[in-house]
């Protein structure tokens, strides 16, 4: 099974709640890029793959319907293609893909909808990453409404290390930044790319970019490559470009694979989910 990434096209913090957390509006877009999970019934649990330790997305996801449930043991593997902390929530998605398919193994009695509201409690990604398709969300990037958006060529850059989503959000600069959702949603809709440089703004993004100067690097280069629009995506440190074609994604991935050990070719999903799947990383 697959676990598919995203980026964010835009990130506005709209105020900071008592608990801590904080009030957004964002564009979560699905990616091509994804983990390959195999999950199957067993006698005892286990996982094989990459270690996250206490800090483990799938095994909270796991513990979370054990709590409620009782025990329900299964033997998970992973396959890990998405950077970890990158900003694309792979680990949120992996999670996700575990608390979906547990709750069918098992047949247990929560449908799509309880699944996804009960999930926030267990990371603000969740409820997107169990709905899986391009929506806007909001409050904290928990309740979504579905938009259509025509699939784009995109090409991500990561600089190989990660980014806490804690220290960005505390970094953050709480003000009125350029733009808003719904202007980005429209230029999206009419293949406006170039505009999304006057409409996107991503609060996370001077917190983050202070602490790593190769952000605004990787930006520039995107641009200077052929990308209509580039952004960091959510808590970084992964830059995305968006292309018109193919070719111009192609064209600007054989320049800056370069230059970047971890250069991936993707698209965002189209209005029926429509990725390829993973494509070569440099
Ligand atoms: C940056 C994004 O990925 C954009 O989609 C999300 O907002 C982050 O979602 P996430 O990784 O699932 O975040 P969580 O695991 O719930 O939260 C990690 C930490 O980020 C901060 N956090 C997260 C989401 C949010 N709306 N406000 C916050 O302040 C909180 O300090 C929280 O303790
Ligand atoms: N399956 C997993 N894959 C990757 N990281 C995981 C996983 N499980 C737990 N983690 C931990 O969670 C942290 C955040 O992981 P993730 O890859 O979702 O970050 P992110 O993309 O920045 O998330 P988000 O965009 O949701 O803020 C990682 O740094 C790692 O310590």
């Amino acid at each position: 099974m697959r676990a598919y990434g995203k980026i964010n096209v835009g990130l506005w913090i709209k105020g900071k709640r008592a608990d801590g957390y904080h009030e957004i509006k964002t564009l979560f877009l699905p990616i091509g890029l994804y983990d390959e999970i195999e999950i199957e019934r067993a006698a005892a649990f286990s996982m094989e793959g990459p270690n996250y330790g206490e800090k483990d997305l799938m095994a909270a996801a796991h513990r979370y319907l054990e709590s409620r449930f009782g025990p329900l043991p299964v033997k998970i593997r992973i396959r890990k293609n998405i950077p970890a902390g990158a900003g694309l929530a792979g680990g949120t998605a992996d999670g996700a893909l575990v608390l979906k398919a547990v709750r069918d193994i098992y047949s247990l009695p929560m449908t799509d909808e309880e699944l996804i509201s009960d999930s926030a409690i267990l990371g603000a990604d969740f409820p997107y990453c169990l709905y899986g398709k391009a929506a806007m969300g909001e409050r904290i990037g928990d309740v979504l409404h579905p938009v259509c958006v025509p699939s784009y060529p995109a090409l991500l850059l990561n600089p190989g290390f990660a980014v806490s989503t804690k220290e960005a959000y505390a970094m953050a600069t709480l003000g009125k930044s350029k733009g808003s959702l719904k202007e980005t949603v429209d230029l999206l809709q009419k293949g406006r790319l170039e505009g999304l440089r006057d409409t996107v703004a991503n609060d996370l993004y001077d917190g983050v970019r202070l602490m790593h100067s190769e952000i605004d690097e990787m930006i520039a280069d995107l641009y200077e490559s052929g990308a209509a629009f580039a952004h960091m995506s959510g808590s970084g440190p992964t830059v995305y470009g968006l292309f018109k074609k193919i070719e111009e994604r192609d064209a600007a991935y054989a320049i800056l694979r370069k230059k970047y050990r971890i250069a991936i070719k993707t698209e965002t999903a189209g209005e029926e989910h429509g990725t390829t799947g993973n494509s070569h990383q440099g």
